[in-house]
Order: structure tokens, then C-alpha cells, then sequence
């Protein structure tokens, strides 16, 4: 991040342009990312058919793929919309759910990895083994902590020459040189589900208006979530008022609460 492109700087502009974005992401997730995205300030739209995927990144502004509930339709989807997003030169982000669990996961992940991502966004345990490393993770709930993750984060980013953000009590985030921190959030978030598959639709957003910087698209994207996540919490009984809460909050904050709440430890 530069001074003037600040993560309230990158809010404003997204608002302002309020970028289309191709989201093809899990039946658990579609409807939390949806309401995320409209309340953060983009426009999102779930398309996946393999028959129209493709012709719909050739005009998105970016392109999110999520593995979540995968079947292969799903996976014809996806690198359809991928060759589209490419085609056009359009950004687009991986979210590897899970992708460790079952051989199914494992050769669809390495097939999209092979199509280069802009940017990767997992949780700790599907960094680590993305990376070649091992995870104490069964399912999409992390069970490792981001500290471990982070020089797998660095190497999958130097090797794939791609962002890589990995999202927990603290995220970071790296190009395989650069890499901040980005602190706050809250703890009640991983207990509301999909929250992080909706944060990949939301760096899809933040991508598709600086195409050029993904890095500090992936980091503003982030800080809106702490900044949006922490506000949330204390406004919360539990999960339950925090899910609703946390939709306010996307859309309340601006880009001066962004500047002055974000915590972003460059490192
Ligand atoms: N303990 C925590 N404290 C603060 N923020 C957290 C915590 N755990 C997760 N978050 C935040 O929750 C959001 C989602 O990240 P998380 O790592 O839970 O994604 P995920 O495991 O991929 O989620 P899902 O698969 O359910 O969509 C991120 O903004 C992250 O910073
Ligand atoms: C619960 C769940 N199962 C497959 S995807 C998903 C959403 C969180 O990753
Ligand atoms: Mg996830």
C-alpha cells in the first residue's frame, strides 16, 4: 500500500465504481457472499454453468472460484470462467476450501492452480498444505494458527507468482517479498459460516478496480473485514446478532474509519 492508495482510499473507489463481480462459489456460501458484497459496495452475481461461465468473465470485473461444494459440473464451470477472466486479463481468486480432504479436491485445486490465480485466500491449514507442508485440518475449519502458515504463505507466493492471503486471528498477506499483518476482526467470526469464502468474493472486488496491485487489493479488502469485524463484536450477543451486525458494519465504515482503525504492520 502507497499513502495515497490507503485501504479507505481503495474503499472509496470501489464504492464509486461498484465493480461486477463473477462469484462461483459454494451452496453454503452464496447468499452470505451475495448480501457481503452488495453491503460492502460491490455487485456480485453467481454464475457457474459451464454454457455461459466464461462469456460472463469476458465482461466481470474480476472472477472468484471456491471449491467448497465442488461436483464436476462445477469444475467445467470454473475453467471455463477462468479462460474468460484470462482471456480479458481480469483478476481472479482462488479460495481452496478444503482442498486437502479428499483426491476429488486435490487434482481439481492442482488443475486451478496450474491456470494462475491473481490471488489465493485460504485459512492457515489450507496454506500450510497448499505449500506441501501438512495441516492439522479434516474439513473447511482451520486447525492450525496463521504464525505457521506464514512462510508457506511466502513460498506458494514466490512459486505460483501470485498474492497469497491467509486469514485467522491475524491475516497475512504476501507477494513472496512483501507481506503485512492485518490485525482485529473478532473471534465470533469463524463461528458464523463462510465468512471467509465471502472475503474471497470481497478481494475480488477490491481486485477488479486495481488490477495492476493486487496486493494492496487483497490487504484493503482485509482491513475491511477487521475494521467491519471488530465494530460487529461489540455490538454482539453471539454469532447469530454478529452475522447481522457484521452486514451493518460492511456498509456503515468509510474510508476514514478504515484509515484511522485499520492495523496493518508492514514486515
Ligand atoms: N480468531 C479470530 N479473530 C479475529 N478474526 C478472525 C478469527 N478467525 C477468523 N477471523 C477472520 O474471519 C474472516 C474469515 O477467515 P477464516 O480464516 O475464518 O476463513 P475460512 O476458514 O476460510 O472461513 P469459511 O471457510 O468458513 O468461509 C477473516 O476476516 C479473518 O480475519
Ligand atoms: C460448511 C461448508 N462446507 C462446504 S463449503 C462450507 C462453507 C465454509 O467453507
Ligand atoms: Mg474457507
Amino acid at each position: 500500500m502507497t499513502k495515497t492508495e490507503t485501504p479507505g482510499t481503495l474503499l472509496t473507489a470501489m464504492r464509486g465504481q461498484s465493480p461486477l463481480v463473477q462469484c462461483i462459489t459454494n451452496y453454503v456460501a452464496m447468499n452470505v457472499a451475495a448480501n457481503v458484497l452488495l453491503a460492502a459496495g460491490a455487485s456480485p452475481a453467481m454464475v457457474h454453468a459451464e454454457e455461459e461461465a466464461g462469456e460472463f468473465a469476458g465482461f466481470a470485473g474480476a472472477l472468484t472460484v471456491n471449491i467448497g461444494t465442488l461436483s464436476p459440473a462445477w469444475i467445467a464451470g470454473m475453467k471455463a470462467a477462468v479462460g474468460g477472466a484470462t482471456a480479458v486479463h481480469r483478476p481472479w481468486v482462488l479460495d481452496p476450501v478444503a482442498h486437502f480432504a479428499t483426491g476429488f479436491r486435490r487434482k481439481a485445486t492442482a488443475d486451478l492452480l496450474a491456470l494462475g490465480p491473481t490471488v489465493i485466500r485460504g485459512n492457515a491449514s489450507e496454506i500450510i498444505s497448499l505449500a506441501g507442508g501438512t495441516s492439522r485440518a479434516r474439513g473447511v475449519d482451520s486447525r492450525d494458527p496463521v504464525e505457521r502458515a506464514e512462510e508457506a504463505a511466502r513460498s506458494l507466493a514466490a512459486t505460483q507468482c501470485c498474492i497469497v492471503a491467509v486469514t485467522g486471528a491475524t491475516d497475512f498477506v504476501t507477494d513472496g517479498e512483501r507481506a503485512v499483518r492485518i490485525h482485529g476482526g473478532s473471534s465470533l467470526m469463524p463461528q458464523v459460516t463462510a465468512l471467509g469464502c465471502s472475503l474471497t468474493c470481497l478481494v475480488g472486488a477490491y481486485a477488479a478496480i486495481r488490477p495492476e496491485s493486487p496486493f494492496d487489493a487483497t490487504a484493503a479488502a482485509l482491513v475491511h473485514f477487521a475494521v467491519a469485524g471488530k465494530r460487529s463484536a461489540e455490538r454482539s450477543q453471539g454469532p447469530g446478532s454478529f452475522a447481522m451486525h457484521f452486514i451493518d458494519q460492511l456498509a456503515a465504515v468509510d474510508a476514514a474509519t478504515l484509515d484511522e482503525e485499520g492495523k496493518v504492520v508492514w514486515l
